[in-house]
């Protein structure tokens, strides 16, 4: 029986000699202390990623949860959290049938549920934790337990016992070049030394790595002059397409991907307003930007139904991206939610979900509604990252009398896109879906534009055919290969029909 073996550990095996390990910490040799405290530091994050799916309530994904600044080794740690979740219904099995997990050992579950996954799956270092200890005493019988296990299921191995359920078609890693940093060329030359690298054809400053890239400590991430962000997420920023120097709201902006990607698409020029209620997440969205080198944000920790939109200091504020708390089930498979036990319940559409939607859906529906009262407002852009029709189509056409009476209509963002809103009302077409087929997350994305200011750019061009004699930025979202803001004389006609396609 082949166990399988731990993916990305940082920490390499260490093979205890002869008289190891001593008792004390520090006769552990460096392997046996980094597998110690990995095992403890995982199950810290697993304790609070097992008690969010619990309860229904977002503790935040497996990733988010491993990334922040509290959990030192991070690789090993979200290796050990994933390889433990994958291995948790099995895992549960075994201790169910021996009967040894007495209410001491329950306390400290999590714990017990890691290192049994480390010591008969992963690396066998025995070192002398109390936990470890427990394991290492009825190791026989959980091997004994786990070929039961397996002839029962007529697998041969355990391998195929844990992949069962887990196993998920690998996706290319996008990354977004950040233009205030760096530009598109410079990071390919970098990258291509080692990785292949393609630009998307459709999104300005995206690059297509291949599956697996792990890009989490390369110095261009973290000299913020590359963002790992997905394809579907940045298409939300692009849509909207706000002019440099425009001033512009993100309302519900943390962890801030967006908000550096508006302000590279602005060229640093204008002003964006980043608002974000919950104040851990604010502080995030502050790093994030200082991160980006954007100089033209201004964070607010508030809430943005409480901006007043007649306030004067909002007077001049042209677009909004109002990309709201949502269920995030677009994106369950990149947060790793298929390796929670929530998601093997099959529970997805229980009374407790269908109510968390309804909640959701209520505030998305007041978020776009305030939106659309800001005066000046030219484009807003409306956004999540559910597959729910509740979240998305039935928000929009819920807003739709009021956007009309405002004079807002849809506009087709990405017209080539071919995936569309569900056609549950007439417009719905103009509205764009992505989805976990095309290789990104499932995201959802309307366009609403006021009707006066689509009327008045789409005026005859001038005899020239140009928008004037000065050189302007235009926003695509168009056809392959566009630069989303080329410098480029484009006719205003051409211009409008390539971006805002009514
Ligand atoms: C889907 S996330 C935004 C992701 C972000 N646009 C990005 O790409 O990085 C939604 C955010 O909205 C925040 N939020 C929820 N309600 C809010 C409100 N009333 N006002 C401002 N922010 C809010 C949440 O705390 C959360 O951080």
């Amino acid at each position: 029986m082949a166990p399988p073996q731990p993916k990305n550990r940082s920490h390499a095996p260490a093979k205890a000699g002869p008289g190891q390990p001593g008792r004390r910490m520090a006769s552990r040799d460096a392997g046996e202390r980094a597998a110690f405290f990995a095992r403890r530091e995982a199950a810290t994050v697993l304790r609070r990623v097992l008690r969010g799916d619990a309860s229904k309530r977002s503790g935040g994904s497996i990733k988010s949860l491993v990334f922040s600044p509290s959990v030192r080794n991070k690789r090993a740690t979200f290796a050990l959290v994933c390889q433990t979740l994958k291995c948790l219904p099995i895992l549960k099995e075994v201790f169910a049938s021996t009967g040894v997990l007495s209410s001491k050992w329950k306390k400290q579950e999590e714990l017990v549920y890691v290192t049994a996954y480390d010591i008969l799956f992963g690396q066998e270092i025995a070192v002398s934790g109390s936990v470890e200890q427990f394991i290492l005493l009825h190791k026989d019988t959980f091997r004994t337990t786990l070929k039961k296990i397996c002839v029962k299921r007529k697998v041969s191995s355990i391998k195929d016992l844990i992949s069962e359920n887990t196993t998920v078609k690998p996706k290319p890693r996008f990354v977004r070049v950040n233009t205030l940093k760096t530009t598109t060329g410079s990071v390919i030359e970098v990258l291509s030394k080692i990785h292949k690298v393609e630009k998307d054809d459709m999104v300005p400053d995206m690059l297509v790595l291949p599956p697996g890239t792990d890009m989490h400590k390369h110095p261009l991430v973290t000299d913020g002059k590359v963002f790992l962000q997905g394809k579907a997420s940045c298409m939300v920023a692009v849509a909207l397409c706000p002019k440099a120097g425009w001033k512009v709201i993100d309302a519900c902006a943390a962890p801030g991907n967006k908000t550096v990607h508006l302000a590279a698409l602005m060229n640093g020029e204008g002003n964006i307003i980043a608002c974000e209620l919950n104040k851990d997440r604010a502080k995030t969205l502050q790093h994030t930007v200082r991160r980006s080198g954007a100089n033209n944000v201004e964070t607010v920790n508030g809430d943005f139904l409480d901006i007043d939109s007649n306030d004067p200091s909002y007077a001049e504020v042209r677009a909004i991206l109002l990309d709201p708390s949502c269920s995030g089930s677009g994106i369950s498979t990149e947060r790793l939610d298929h390796l929670l036990p929530s998601h093997s319940r099959d529970d997805q559409d229980d009374a407790g979900s269908s109510a968390r939607i309804r909640k959701l859906s209520a505030f998305q529906r007041k978020a776009l509604s305030h939106a659309l009262s800001f005066p000046s407002v030219e484009r807003l852009v409306y956004s999540t990252c559910s597959i729910h029709q509740a979240e998305n189509e039935d928000v929009v056409n819920s807003v739709l009398p009021l956007a009309t009476s405002l004079g807002f209509e849809l506009a087709t963002p990405f017209p080539q896109w071919r995936r569309r809103g569900l056609p549950v009302f007439d417009g719905a077409e103009h509205l764009l879906r992505t989805d976990p087929e095309d290789d990104l997350e499932g995201f959802f994305i309307a366009l609403f534009v006021r009707k006066a200011a689509a009327d008045e750019s789409s005026a005859e061009p001038s005899k020239d055919g140009a928008l004037g004699a000065k050189k302007k930025r235009v926003c695509t979202t168009g056809n392959n290969g566009l630069r989303a803001f080329s410098s480029l004389r484009l006719s205003r006609m051409d211009a409008l029909r390539s971006i805002w396609r009514l």
